[in-house]
């Protein structure tokens, strides 16, 4: 089971946090070009993330590059750099339609031919930032088999709907809908950054509302929101009992030849115990809550 919930953006023009990120133990890493890094940063943050990507340091981290649009003056310089410097994803900011992920899965097939990384080997992910992403999600998340996951960034989509981040009502439509889009491709989705570091209470009650909703993590601006964030989707080792009970009560009723059954007065049937086997896996893969 291959876990992607905490995704870390670390701005590439950061040599002291480029060298020490891995150190939090995320899911995955990502290296940022775009909009945590100035014009006047662009070229060295560019080579800084290129030699950051070259060292062994993030072994067992999967590394991600946030390039900027390729319809920019940095965006091709940057996807030479991260597919050059061996990137194991890269994220492709403020994508409104389909055709904006074939022209991308294009230049990498370009550049991973020109500097001899195997075709195909460089996989995709696309933020979605608009109301034309939201509507175009699906076809977004359809538009290349290389693209692993699609990830809402709230901040972006909020200034294009002419609102503000709140509770999390202004967010509802296009969490559902991205989130959907994924579900349909089996890729992943990611939910947007929260930017209060200090507001921990708030942190978790997101994290509980896109836990429940079926995200698979979230992107992260800080280090602290790490273990907050695994220990949430961490099966307590109640879940992990009762998930036991399910499958051992499960094997017993397909041994009986029976289909449905009732474990302590609830509904067992086929969908029920694939849930309890897929609680099992995440324990395996992730530990239990603490
Ligand atoms: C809308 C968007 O596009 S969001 C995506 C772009 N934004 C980003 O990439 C921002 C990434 N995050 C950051 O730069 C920082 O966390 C900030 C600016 C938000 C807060 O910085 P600070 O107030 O210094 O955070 P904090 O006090 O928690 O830092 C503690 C330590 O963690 C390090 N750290 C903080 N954030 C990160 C990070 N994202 N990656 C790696 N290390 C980090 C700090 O350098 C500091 O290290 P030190 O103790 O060796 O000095
Ligand atoms: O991609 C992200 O998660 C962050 C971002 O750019 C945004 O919120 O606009
Ligand atoms: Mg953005």
């Amino acid at each position: 089971m291959t876990l992607r919930r905490s995704m870390l953006f670390v701005p590439g023009s950061s040599a002291a946090m480029l060298s020490t990120a891995f150190i939090f133990k995320p899911d995955s890493v990502m290296f940022d070009l775009e909009d945590a890094v100035s014009l006047r940063e662009k070229d060295a943050a560019r080579l800084l993330v290129y030699r950051t990507l070259k060292m062994p340091l993030y072994d067992g981290i999967e590394r991600v590059v946030r390039i900027n649009p390729l319809s920019s003056p940095f965006g091709h310089d940057d996807l030479q750099a991260a597919v050059r410097g061996g990137a194991d994803v890269i994220r492709l900011p403020k994508t409104n339609t389909a055709d904006e992920v074939h022209e991308l899965e294009a230049a990498v097939a370009e550049v991973e031919r020109d500097c001899g990384r195997e075709v195909g080997s460089t996989r995709l992910m696309a933020a979605i930032e608009s109301a034309s992403g939201v509507v175009n999600a699906t076809s977004i998340a359809t538009a290349s088999p290389r693209i692993v996951g699609i990830a809402l960034a709230g901040f972006d989509y909020v200034m294009d709907m002419q609102t503000t981040r709140g509770d999390g009502t202004e967010l509802f439509y296009a969490r559902c809908a991205v989130l959907h889009a994924a579900r349909a491709a089996e890729i992943d989705a990611f939910d947007v950054v929260f930017p209060d570091l200090n507001d921990e209470e708030g942190f978790m009650k997101e994290v509980e509302l896109i836990k429940r909703l079926g995200f698979n993590g979230k992107s992260l601006i800080n280090p602290r929101q790490i273990e907050l964030l695994h220990n949430a989707y961490a099966p307590t080792q109640e879940d992990v009992d009762y998930a036991r009970r399910v499958v051992a009560a499960a094997e017993q009723a397909e041994a009986d030849g029976l289909g449905v059954i009732s474990l302590n007065g609830k509904m067992v049937d086929a969908p029920v115990v694939e849930n309890a086997k897929r609680v099992l896996n995440r324990a395996a893969a992730s530990g239990l809550r603490k």
